[in-house]
């Protein structure tokens, strides 16, 4: 694998006039369902997922196909790291150790996935993308709905333990949906927000409301486990897939270097660790392509290519777990 990007395979990403990311809306928004009359019913083997393993938003829908048992009924393609000017390309694992090329569509590019449902598409070709075997075509292309489905509408196909696992349970949902709402615009988005800055006002902003926001995560995670009390929800995957790439990646990478996970935040590292060693979620972790996707895709940014030797803190550091905890009530 060659650890110096070509300029000429570099992307650029827009910014508007004042020096602002703005992140598109994602397009696909269709809904699978346990209802067999459903346009997208849930039935075993016939959804497929793309997924970059560098990319945050679709860590969560590995995590979430993990944790739940789906990964049995919904079959994976993973692209290789290097974001390329056409987008995200397919490799083989021989050319990018972790790929899994497209066996549903036999795609080059995950852009051909985008034009193959939608001729005339203007968006950008991102990942996560659900998309069904039997109708071809995209059933999702927004994280944040993918996890939502993936959390209840296969139930009925699944065992009794894996059924009962609940990241969105009906009694948490406003607090759930509160927490989320302020961690994504100043975390998730924020750290891209900081990074892809072109204007040193903006970034500087940004930048301070990532810490803001850190802050107030480490005092909520100081006076109890998860984001939302003694239970582990989706609000607790949304953020961990930024946390884990803060130190390797967002520190240095995006400027957002006022504090570090492992330095600052023993609140959020103790957190971060107890995650990453539930059982199935260190598989779903793949730090090498974290660490090159974002170094050797971003030219404009990082102009040599280079990435940097740390991967952040140990995250399989032991814990001490007063008594563990149960991923279901
Ligand atoms: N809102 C989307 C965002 C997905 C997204 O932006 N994915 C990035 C990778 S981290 C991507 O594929 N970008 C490709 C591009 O913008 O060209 C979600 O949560 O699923």
């Amino acid at each position: 694998m060659s650890t110096q990007a070509k300029s000429d395979t570099a992307i650029e990403v827009r910014t508007n006039d004042k020096g602002e990311f703005k992140r598109p809306d994602s397009v696909f928004r269709n809904w699978i369902e346990a209802s067999p009359q459903a346009e997208f019913p849930a039935e075993p083997d016939r959804y497929h997922l793309y997924v970059s393993l560098a990319c945050p938003w679709a860590h969560r829908t590995l995590i979430v196909r993990a944790l739940k048992g789906l990964d049995k009924f919904i079959s994976l393609s993973v692209v290789h790291y290097h974001m390329v000017k056409e987008g995200w390309k397919f490799a083989s694992s021989e050319e990018c150790p972790g790929a899994i090329p497209d066996s549903v569509n036999h795609a080059n590019f995950i852009r051909e996935l985008y034009f193959k449902v939608k001729p005339d598409y203007q968006g950008r070709y991102t990942v996560p993308l659900l998309w069904d075997k039997k109708k071809g075509t995209i059933v999702n292309n927004e994280s944040s709905e993918i996890i939502r489905m993936f959390n209840s509408a296969f139930n009925h196909l699944l065992p009794e333990d894996k059924k009962r696992i609940d990241f969105y349970p009906e009694r948490l949902h406003q607090s759930i949906d509160d927490i989320n709402e302020w961690v994504y615009v100043t975390v998730n988005n924020g750290v891209y927000k900081s990074g892809f800055a072109s204007s040193q006002e903006v970034y500087e902003n940004h930048c301070r409301a990532v810490f803001q926001s850190l802050d107030r995560l480490e005092a909520i995670l100081a006076k109890q486990e998860f984001l939302v009390g003694d239970r582990f929800t989706e609000a607790d995957i949304r953020l961990w897939t930024t946390v884990i790439r803060f130190d390797p990646v967002y520190h240095g990478h995006f400027k957002c270097n006022i504090k570090s996970i492992e330095k600052d935040y023993p609140h959020l590292l103790r957190w971060a660790r107890q995650i990453y060693q539930i059982p199935g979620v260190a598989q779903t972790v793949n730090m090498d392509h974290i660490k090159r996707h974002y170094y050797v895709s971003h030219l404009w940014i990082n102009p040599t290519g280079i990435y940097p030797l740390g991967n952040g803190p140990d995250l399989a550091h032991p814990i001490i777990k007063p008594g563990g905890f149960s991923l279901t009530d």
